[in-house]
């Protein structure tokens, strides 16, 4: 399985928290949006939308973030499997683990367990997997069987209501908004030269290099729109106040087990400090300011986030960026 994203990417950050929170294994691919490396035609071919992330599993591609992570959730789920030994036998009900297939292997892993389930089919559906699939020259495994879908269930209703409803708040204008005019265009104008480049490049994706030329165009001229720069402010605010009053009685979103609501909040609480708006939004709201001194103590985050932006690690992550972007500008090397 493959995840092409950027650690500067919000969406990108979800889908990572979601992953790393369930221990799924994936090669990981960054594809930086601010150098414009999205617009590459290997990349952009796959996605002519251009956006982060995109999650490959084989023959199976999904743009769509909280659909990425319900087909996470999928992957990730409860097994009880009966192991015999030659002298007695083992029974045992693993956590949260992911199934494997390679070569019609099927290969059940988590942190401290491995093991190797023999399949008989070439194609079982991960969540799907009964006895009838243990292959019949398995020596190991007696029985397998599923026995729940992860722990805070993909059928979790209140969990998926939160993820989308946090989902409809999108960071673009408002995270724009709060980048100074000079830089902002500057990255705009670099990022048209690159969609020109690619597009003498490829000409077969003109129209869908079109497509993105007019959405930067459109995108300066929406950020003129008060009003809608407004709207996004005031559903941000709406957001946090209704997430605010859920805490009065959870630790986390939904209950107090951390879930995937979480793993969709925490991205834009994070992109609040990076913006360097963490008093106005999060200090003034002593749920969510509790809220967020937990979650930035978990290993996830660690990796995901706090790795780029905590501290003076923000300062090296948006120079190697900045940097990278002042050279290939200079150089004219779009
Ligand atoms: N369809 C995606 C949209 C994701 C999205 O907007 N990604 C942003 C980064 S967080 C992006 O890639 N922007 C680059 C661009 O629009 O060219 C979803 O809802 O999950």
């Amino acid at each position: 399985m493959q995840l092409y994203h950027h650690p500067c990417s919000l969406n990108s950050q979800k889908v990572r928290l979601a992953l790393e929170e369930k221990g799924v294994d994936y090669t990981s691919f960054h594809v930086n949006p601010i150098l414009g490396k999205n617009m590459d035609s290997s990349f952009f071919r796959m996605n002519t939308s251009a956006k982060l992330p995109v999650f490959k599993n084989g023959s199976h591609i999904i743009f769509d973030t909280i659909e990425t992570i319900l087909y996470v959730l999928y992957l990730s789920f409860t097994i009880e499997i009966c192991i015999a030994t030659t002298t007695r036998i083992v029974f045992m009900v693993l956590g949260n683990g992911f199934l494997k297939r390679t070569k019609g292997v099927l290969y059940y892993s988590d942190s401290s367990f491995f093991c190797k389930i023999f399949v008989s089919k070439t194609c079982v559906p991960i969540g799907h997997i009964s006895e009838s699939d243990t292959h019949p020259e398995s020596r190991y495994i007696e029985r397998i069987a599923v026995v729940s879908v992860g722990n805070d269930s993909f059928s979790n209703q209140e969990v998926i209501e939160w993820m989308q409803k946090i989902q409809q708040w999108n960071p673009k204008y408002f995270t724009l908004l709060h980048i100074p005019d000079k830089h902002r265009l500057y990255v705009s104008k670099f990022i048209r030269k690159v969609v020109i480049a690619r597009m003498a490049e490829s000409p077969d994706l003109a129209s869908a290099y079109h497509s993105k030329l007019r959405e930067a165009y459109e995108t300066e001229e929406k950020l003129k729109n008060a009003d809608l720069v407004k709207r996004s402010t005031e559903s941000l605010v709406q957001l946090l106040d209704e997430v605010e009053r859920k805490l009065n009685d959870t630790t986390y979103i939904v209950g107090d087990e951390f879930t995937m609501a979480d793993a969709t909040f925490v991205p834009v609480l994070a992109r609040l400090v990076l913006l360097g708006l963490e008093d106005e939004y999060i200090s003034c709201r002593p749920n969510i300011a509790d809220y967020w001194g937990l979650v930035q103590q978990r290993p996830t985050y660690k990796k995901v986030i706090g790795k780029y932006f905590n501290g003076w690690r923000k300062k090296k992550t948006l120079i190697k960026t900045w940097g990278s972007l002042h050279i290939r500008n200079l150089l004219k090397r779009y």
